[in-house]
């Protein structure tokens, strides 16, 4: 017993259709989600919205072809703060590269547009694809958390203000006796991410009381994570968790994050504010507090969330 290893929690989203949010199938994956991200932020869903045909598409073609690119071609993916291109870091063995508004076709073509000059439809294709079927789990566990705590009312809404990237990431191996962590520990700032690992493992999920949970993969699983914004959202409700990757073998992942659109402002909904639950956040914009979290000062602040939005009551009764 003592030895085993821990795990997150797996709920089952097979056949949960999101114009229908209701049934015995879809409470008890709500229960389940709810229980899971109050205690980890983060649990594996068993999916099968992204067909298996992306799937190889996306980690055995598009990846591997992006990647071979030359330097210079990959680092034309620049955008502001942490948006475009990640890669060159002294002794990490990653690079990476986001697409912004990917479930978009058009803006995939302008991606892949900078990328292939003659253009790349099998790119352009999975990824939207994938955006799109990634993005329909997204949305589920979005209705799924205003369900549960009686703001369903503003779920519509919320939806609509959301923009989705996807980030496609490079994980080179280092030999064995060099393995080190390739990303570093660090929360999400977005809403939700879906992390897609193909086959090698890597993410490592850390619980409350700095517990490690490294993350298994299976054919049929995506990892969802909750994101500060998220936090903000629910007045601190649930805590995005801190994780990394730790791999020392070629590794891909695909990431969907939401985000507030350009504009949006982030803020705990006044359902959230009550007695028991004082008010823990400023509203909040995402792209300034990228920019603040990224810079050399931001990056050495143990909390940067609560330094650049939280209120003075910092209470949790939960
Ligand atoms: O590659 C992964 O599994 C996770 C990467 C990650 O956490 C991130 O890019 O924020
Ligand atoms: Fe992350």
């Amino acid at each position: 017993m003592g030895s085993e290893k821990p795990q997150l929690p797996t709920i089952n989203f097979k056949g949960l259709d999101l114009n229908e949010p209701l049934g015995s199938n879809w409470e008890t994956a709500r229960t389940e989600v709810l229980a899971a991200l109050k205690i980890y932020g983060c649990f594996d869903a068993v999916y099968d919205g992204v067909q298996p045909e992306v799937n190889e598409a996306l980690f055995h073609s598009i990846m591997p072809e992006m990647f071979a690119l030359p330097l210079e071609v990959k680092q034309t993916n620049k955008s502001n703060v942490y948006m475009g291109y990640i890669g060159q870091i002294t002794d990490v063995a990653y690079e990476s590269l986001r697409i912004q508004d990917a479930p978009s076709p058009e803006s995939v073509e302008r991606f892949a547009g900078m990328l292939w000059p003659e253009g790349n439809q099998k790119f352009c294709n999975t990824v939207t694809t994938y955006a799109q079927q990634a993005r329909n789990l997204e949305q589920i566990v979005e209705t799924m958390i205003f369900q549960s705590l009686g703001i369903e009312k503003y779920c519509k809404s919320h939806l609509e203000s959301l923009v989705y990237g996807v980030r496609l990431s490079n994980y080179g191996g280092l030999p064995i006796e060099e393995a080190k962590v390739s990303l570093p520990a660090h929360v999400d700032p977005n809403l939700i991410t879906i992390v897609r690992q193909n086959g090698v493992e890597g993410l490592e999920v850390y619980t409350k009381d700095g517990e490690c949970i490294r993350v298994v993969p299976s054919p049929d699983t995506f990892t969802v994570m909750i994101g500060e914004s998220m936090t903000v959202l629910t007045n601190g409700r649930f805590r995005a968790p801190l994780h990394c990757v730790s791999v020392n073998q070629k590794r891909y992942s695909a990431l969907l994050s939401s985000l507030p659109k350009e504009g949006y402002l982030i803020q705990p909904l006044k359902e959230m504010v009550n007695e028991n639950h004082p008010l823990q956040f400023h509203p909040f914009d995402i792209n300034k507090y990228m920019q603040f979290k990224y810079t050399p000062e931001g990056l050495k602040i143990e909390n940067p969330l609560k330094v650049f939005c939280g209120a003075q009551e910092q209470k949790n009764n939960d």
